[in-house]
């Protein structure tokens, strides 16, 4: 099965990074992370986003905060699907300068956004894009969307037992 890659600008992004290498585990999908930065690590950027089709990937997360080139510079190099984490980091005003940077990606080079450190949606979207032409993987994510609908239904009798 194809493997996944989870990059990030920084070692400071590991904390919110790691939701999308857990989930991607328990999918029991392979992850290798890296940490690649467009700014202060170009070449490893360039080879890198150039080689990863080669290298047994299916999809690239790629997270990042601030001025978070990194997802939209590796779109640019991989024909592979990329999917952005904006990353609220220490450098960032808000974590809209993060998610702006990432979102807003001219016609042709799209990168997949997930909301503010939202790593584990693109922890499962990319488990998504694997299952979509792998039946275990896919039967593994129908499992777990019954395990979001049991939860909920769960969590409303709980509320409608307790306030009778
Ligand atoms: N946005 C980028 C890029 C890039 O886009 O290439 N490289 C590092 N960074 C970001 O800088 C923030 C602060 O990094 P440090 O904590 O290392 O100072 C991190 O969130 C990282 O993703």
């Amino acid at each position: 099965m194809k493997k996944v890659a989870v990059i990030m600008g920084s070692t400071s992004d590991l904390p919110i990074m790691q939701d999308a290498v857990d989930i991607l585990k328990g999918f029991d999908i392979d992850v290798d992370v890296d940490i690649v930065s467009a700014h202060r690590t170009p070449e490893k950027l360039f080879d890198f986003g150039k080689n990863a089709h080669k290298n047994g990937y299916a999809v690239i997360i790629a997270g990042a905060g601030g001025a978070a080139h990194l997802p939209g510079m590796v779109a640019s190099l991989s024909p592979l699907p990329v999917i952005g984490v904006p990353v609220k980091s220490s450098n960032s005003i808000d974590g809209w300068d993060s998610v702006l940077s990432i979102l807003q990606m001219p016609g042709g080079v799209p990168v997949a956004t997930v909301a503010l450190d939202g790593a584990k949606n693109a922890g499962i979207l990319a488990a998504q894009i694997i299952g979509s032409s792998d039946k275990c993987v896919m039967d593994k994510i129908e499992i777990y969307k019954k395990g979001l609908k049991e939860k909920v239904i769960k969590g409303a009798e709980e509320v409608k037992g307790s306030s009778k």
